[in-house]
């Protein structure tokens, strides 16, 4: 059977461009760039082209800082809690604003630091799933040490206003992290445009390889490491440099760059054939206007059809969807990106996300668009409630 990858927010497939650009790491090219000997040498001057390629593909500035760690995880914790160490635990300055929309990564360390006395504001988005700069800024006080807002969210697409709340925390002299991680490859991400001070991103949500991501710093912020041991990183974060997974990260964000113009134009249309073929069935609701989402994603509410049986249906069919985040797609709580723009119970258990790529076909769609109808017609009729 064909099989029909469409949980694209989960993770990609790696592009074959940067399996053939990571190879010769692992066979020829296999020193360690700390080394002093040619076998570290040589590798040096292509994680210097890698990280010009992560510079580029965000717009950050030389004298800006970007650590490559293992991934968005570990770039997140990072953040949340090197802001603990260097300013929340011994300054007055005892609170973070965030969101309820944000991922595990960020949700679980505040809540962690909530229990080493940190003050930790989760704002509530709006009806239309997004957290405003006006929610930001009514939420700062003069004890506010950081503001964490995702670009984009993992489960729905839906891009928050991210230029508006840097706007707000560059005022009120606030630091501002965003989780980038569905955002870089999907739509513009600049941290010229948006003057963010921390930023994280994953190599494998943008067809890299997964075990590599990065977090920018902009020039002047200082967080202390979340490993200490080696100097690698300038001393931002020690452990042996991946090196084959920075080579195809930087890579991969170089292609991701190049290809918005296609992300925006093909895989947007068929997202959106995929989710008119959706509307055309009664009482589903798409979460999100549009617009307000990234081109790839939509998670659709199917009134009297359970998330994980209209999954099993379409895994049956060898299409790969999901109930939302991996992350939580084994617990059979109601989605928290649903509950928090005030989907009821019953609809926060019958969402759906299907997630594109640039690899995504129109017969894919189609495909998936006939077993989709089927599925949808099957499961109602056996659904007691519908
Ligand atoms: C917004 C966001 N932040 C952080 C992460 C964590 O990234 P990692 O550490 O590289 O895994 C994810 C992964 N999100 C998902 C993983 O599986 N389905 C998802 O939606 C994410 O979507």
């Amino acid at each position: 059977m064909e099989r029909i990858y469409l949980d694209n927010n989960a993770t990609t497939l790696v592009d074959p461009a940067v399996r053939e650009a990571m190879e010769p790491f692992y066979c020829h090219m296999y020193g360690n760039p700390n080394s002093l000997h040619s076998f570290g040498i040589e590798v040096r001057p292509y994680l210097n082209r890698a990280m010009e390629q992560l510079y580029a593909g965000i717009e950050a500035d030389d004298e800006d800082n970007i650590i490559v760690n293992s991934c968005a995880t570990e770039g997140n914790n990072t953040v949340i809690l090197g802001m603990y160490f260097s300013l929340l635990k011994e300054t007055r300055k005892k609170r973070i604003v965030t969101t309820q929309l944000e991922h595990p990564s960020i949700r679980e360390a505040c809540r962690f630091l909530e229990n080493h006395g940190v003050k930790v504001t989760y704002l509530a988005p709006d009806s239309r799933g997004l957290v405003t700069a006006e929610s930001v800024a009514e939420a700062l006080s003069d004890q506010t040490a950081l503001v964490s807002v995702m670009w984009a969210n993992n489960e729905t697409g839906l891009l928050q206003p991210m230029k508006e709340i840097a706007a707000v925390c560059r005022e009120r002299g606030v630091y501002l992290h965003t989780d980038a991680v569905q955002a870089i490859g999907k739509v513009p991400v600049s941290v010229r445009e948006v003057p963010v001070d921390f930023l994280t991103f994953s190599a494998h949500k943008f067809h890299g390889p997964k075990g590599v991501g990065g977090l920018y710093l902009r020039k002047g912020v200082v967080l202390p490491p979340l490993l200490h041991g080696g100097e690698q990183m300038g001393g931002h974060r020690a452990g042996t440099v991946d090196v084959a997974g920075l080579v195809g990260m930087g890579q991969a964000m170089e292609l991701a760059v190049t290809a918005l113009d296609y992300e925006n134009l093909v895989v947007r249309r068929l997202r959106d054939k995929l989710e008119d073929a959706l509307l055309r069935h009664a009482d589903v609701l798409v979460i999100g206007e549009r617009d307000l989402r990234t081109p790839n994603t939509v998670y659709a509410s199917i009134r009297g059809v359970e998330g994980e049986a209209l999954i099993w249906d379409l895994n049956q069919a060898g299409i790969a969807a999901s109930t939302g985040s991996a992350c939580a797609s084994e617990s059979l709580e109601a989605s928290p990106i649903l509950t928090a723009i005030g989907a009821d119970r019953e609809l926060a258990h019958t969402g759906v996300r299907l997630s594109l790529s640039r690899f995504t076909t129109e017969q894919e769609i189609d495909t998936t668009i006939a077993v989709l109808d089927r599925a949808i017609v099957r499961l109602r009729q056996l659904s007691t409630s519908y």
